[in-house]
């Protein structure tokens, strides 16, 4: 007899309920699996959206099917309805450590939530690298966690190889990401690797200490020649006296300028700030207690986002700032706005715009 498929392929298969994300490529609802009655999260790509990019779809669910790290978000199946694709995943019910700030840590977590968090980001990225890929968007919103605190990293359409046709490349050249998270060396268009996700890390650190990352209350255009032309962010020694020194040295071993100088995964996971690290029920019992459903969550998150939008088309209107696309830690790389703001740029910052070639190639 046929062995039956544990996750149907095809739509009929699955109830469709409420949306619980969404990204600039993909909606992502709760939904049950008819047969088994167990709940998932589905992520629906449509093909035609305007400025979907399918190779980069195609890459993300035939990463998403062949993860096998406990830490890696990966997914159940894949198949094609009408022009859109189905990608059926694991349901992480407390959602992403960005829904879970924004919904009741606005302040950011406290230092033994981060180091459980990281350091399981950490294990997921060694695997990644073991295997020559470089994951180019870690971030909050892209950490997930479920009802037990397990802790996984999603989002691999930003994903490159470091391999072509069985060969190794010496770096990667072509730009991807959101812009606060990114590497100095992956801005200025030079060849880069594995080593930019460390960076995209200690960000996320600081992003997880704050509230929100280093910048992004900032216009993209002001957020690259930041971390072009300043020293690295990094933990205030006044404002973040609650922190420890062993996490603050964490950071820094992350934002470091010279990729070559920077720690690698591996090295990381070695770092005494790790040792305060607890268990995934102590995640459960610090993060979960008072946290509405994702579904409701979600719902309120686009509403602040909204009237976020709001305010900075108002302050746009009024001549205030420069042109912004979406709210503070959700927006993407826009190159119009690049663009746009390069082109207004006033005596002496001009040499910006010499990087907007490299920032513009495609990432596929
Ligand atoms: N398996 C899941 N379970 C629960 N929530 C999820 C799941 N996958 C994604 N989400 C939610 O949806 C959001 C968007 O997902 P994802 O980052 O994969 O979409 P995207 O379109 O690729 O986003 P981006 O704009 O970063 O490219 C996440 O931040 C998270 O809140």
């Amino acid at each position: 007899m046929e062995k039956q498929q544990k996750y149907p392929l095809g739509a009929e298969h699955y109830n469709l309920f409420e949306e619980i994300g969404s990204g600039a490529t993909a909606t992502i609802y709760r939904a049950v699996c008819i047969p088994t009655q167990e709940t998932v999260a589905i992520k629906v790509l449509d093909f035609e959206k305007e400025n979907t990019e399918l190779c980069k779809i195609a890459h993300e669910a035939r990463t998403m099917t062949l993860m096998d790290q406990p830490n890696l978000l990966k997914a159940h199946c894949s198949f094609v309805t009408d022009h859109y694709l189905w990608v059926v995943m694991p349901f992480m019910s407390a959602g992403s450590c960005l829904h879970i700030m924004k919904s009741a840590f606005p302040d950011g977590f406290e230092e033994a939530v981060i180091a459980t968090i990281l350091r399981e980001v950490l294990k997921g990225l060694v695997n990644i690298h073991q295997h020559g890929d470089i994951h180019r968007d870690v971030k909050a919103g892209n950490i997930l966690m479920d009802s037990r605190g397990a802790i996984k990293l999603c989002d691999f359409g930003a994903s490159a190889s470091l391999f072509d046709e069985g060969k190794r490349l010496h770096g990667r050249k072509t730009f991807t990401g959101t812009p606060c998270w990114i590497a100095p060396e992956v801005l200025e268009g030079k060849e880069y690797d594995f080593k930019a996700d460390i960076w995209s890390l200690g960000i996320t650190a600081l992003e997880l200490a704050h509230g929100h990352a280093p910048l992004s209350e900032f216009p993209p255009m002001k957020v690259l020649m930041e971390i072009l032309r300043c020293k690295p962010p990094g933990l205030d020694y006044g404002r973040d006296n609650k922190f420890s020194k062993s996490f603050r040295k964490m950071i820094e071993k992350c934002l470091v300028k010279d990729l070559h100088k920077r720690l690698s995964a591996q090295e990381l996971l070695k770092h005494p700030f790790f040792k305060k690290a607890r268990s995934s029920e102590y995640l459960t019992r610090t993060l979960l207690k008072e946290l509405p459903s994702l579904a409701n969550s979600a719902k309120e998150s686009k509403i602040k986002e909204f009237v976020v939008i709001q305010k900075k088309l108002a302050e746009v209107e009024r001549g205030e700032t420069g042109r912004y696309k979406k709210g503070f830690s959700g927006w993407n790389f826009d190159v119009e706005a690049i663009k746009t703001q390069a082109s207004q740029l006033p005596d002496g910052e001009e040499e910006v715009e010499h990087l907007l070639p490299s920032l513009i190639r495609s990432s596929c």
